[in-house]
């Protein structure tokens, strides 16, 4: 199963781009064998600053047909971190093809894109700032793929 992360705004060279890739690396290798990967990102920018709904407009583009769609949202569902590996595994063994992970910009996805949410998934009720949503996804996809594997780098 492909994954994607569909977000707004291109990230500068820097420690948090590291991080991501870093991560994403790491899931590419572990997710191998375990038919979860390639990761590939897909960064939209909005340049002539139409907002929420030319954002989603250029969101929706970038995902792949038939993706199932995941929009990170504070309003969606918790769940810990076995959970979401269990989520992966599940959609992947549902013969899914690709899942798109939707991150929004600085106001948020908007209403029309997240109605289209096959699952909203939350990181806590407080609201993150998308760079740093862009590394906690990138953490957890790798910590999935960890645990499916049995590998202990996951020790809660
Ligand atoms: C700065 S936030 C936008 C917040 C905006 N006020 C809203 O109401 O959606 C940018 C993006 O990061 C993601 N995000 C922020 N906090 C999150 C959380 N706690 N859980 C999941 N995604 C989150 C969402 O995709 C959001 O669109």
């Amino acid at each position: 199963m492909r994954v994607h992360i569909c977000a707004v705004g291109r990230l500068k060279p820097g420690p948090e781009r590291d991080l991501i890739q870093d991560y994403l690396t790491r899931f590419d290798r572990s997710g191998r064998a375990l038919g979860l990967g390639p990761v590939q990102m897909h960064e939209v920018e909005d340049r002539k600053g139409g907002g929420m709904a030319t954002e989603a407009a250029l969101l929706s583009r970038s995902l792949p047909k038939g993706a199932l769609t995941v929009m990170l949202d504070e309003r969606g569902k918790t769940l810990s971190s076995p959970q979401f590996s269990d989520h992966l595994a599940g959609w992947r063994d549902a013969g899914r093809g690709d899942v798109a992970f939707v991150i929004g910009g600085a106001d948020g996805i908007a209403p029309d894109l997240r109605a289209q949410a096959d699952f909203k998934l939350s990181f806590g009720a407080m609201v993150w700032p998308h760079m740093l949503v862009r590394v906690m996804l990138s953490e957890q996809l790798y910590r999935a793929a960890s645990i499916l594997a049995g590998s202990p780098y996951h020790r809660a």
